[in-house]
């Protein structure tokens, strides 16, 4: 378990291909459309926090074993929200494992800030500078949500500006929408859309450079799943973090800066006008 941590409705602005050429796909990688300016003070220099060179995925053991992922070239941005869509099937969980240092591509590179994260070390990885929140949720059965949040900081090392852990837990819970009561419940004893909203919170916390999320407004209403694509708008505008989310969700994608999508192993990118 990792503690640390379609159609978008819009008119893209750009629709291209990364990795079927040979050059990496991406803000800052060379032919790639302009990145949308980053509101985050971080300047106009190579924002690339995470880089796929050449990634290729199959899963051993399979009668098939055609790759899941073909060949993928791709350059993450600082300051980017983007929204993964595709089929069922084609790759997305895989895409976010990979990224997200869960697992490693049967070939091809993946590196943050420059260092390949076979060198950097997958634990590291995603203690200190990514954080999932999972489909299924991960959270720690055994305790309440304040627990499981201020629990995944204490292992990451995250520290609040002012005050404490703890407060900054709450405070978190309630930006999704958990009152105190909630907060200090078992998590067993919440619906399954306020654990999605503890694991959320529970990223959040660990102020990292990666957000990774599948499918997390899956099990929110219309108005709960908006405040959740605005905290991710707000992570990636306002506190230059990189925000990678899959979702089949039309609401998600059209206010994504960038829309990536999977299809028989291959990636395509729209960009999305702010
Ligand atoms: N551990 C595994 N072992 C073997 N095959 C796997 C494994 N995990 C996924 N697959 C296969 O890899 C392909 C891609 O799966 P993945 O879960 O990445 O797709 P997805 O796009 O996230 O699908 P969905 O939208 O249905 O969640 C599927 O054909 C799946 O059956």
């Amino acid at each position: 378990m990792n503690l640390s941590a379609s159609d978008t409705g819009q008119t893209p602005e750009t629709t291209r291909t990364p990795g079927t050429t040979g050059t990496t796909g991406g803000p800052g990688a060379a032919g790639a459309p302009a990145a949308p300016a980053p509101t985050d003070g971080s300047g106009s220099g190579d924002r690339t926090v995470l880089r796929l060179t050449g990634v290729s995925h199959t899963y051993a053991g399979g009668r098939r074993r055609t790759a899941v992922l073909k060949n993928i070239d791709y350059a993450f941005a600082r300051g980017t929200f983007y929204t993964v869509l595709g089929p069922s099937g084609s790759g997305k969980t895989t895409l976010l494992s990979l990224a997200s240092g869960l697992d490693a591509p049967t070939s091809g590179s993946i590196s943050f800030d420059g260092r390949d994260l076979a060198e950097l070390g997958l634990g590291r990885y995603r203690n200190r500078h990514a954080a999932t929140i999972f489909q299924q949720y991960n959270l720690l059965t055994y305790m309440t949500a304040l627990q499981n949040v201020t629990t995944a900081m204490e292992i990451t090392g995250a520290k609040p500006v002012s005050g404490s852990r703890r407060g900054r837990a709450l405070e978190l819970l309630q930006q999704v929408g958990l009152d105190r009561d909630m907060a200090r419940r078992n998590v067993l004893r919440l619906s399954g859309g306020q654990q999605q909203r503890v694991a959320i919170a529970r990223a959040l916390a660990c102020d990292v450079d990666i957000l990774f999320a599948d499918e997390p407004t899956g099990n929110l209403d219309e108005d709960t799943a908006q405040g959740i694509v605005d905290i991710f708008r707000e992570l990636a505008h306002k506190q230059g973090k990189c925000v990678v989310v899959v979702s089949h969700a039309q609401q998600v994608a059209a206010q994504s800066d960038r829309v990536l999508t999977l299809r028989k192993g291959r990636l395509t990118e729209q960009v999305n006008p702010r």
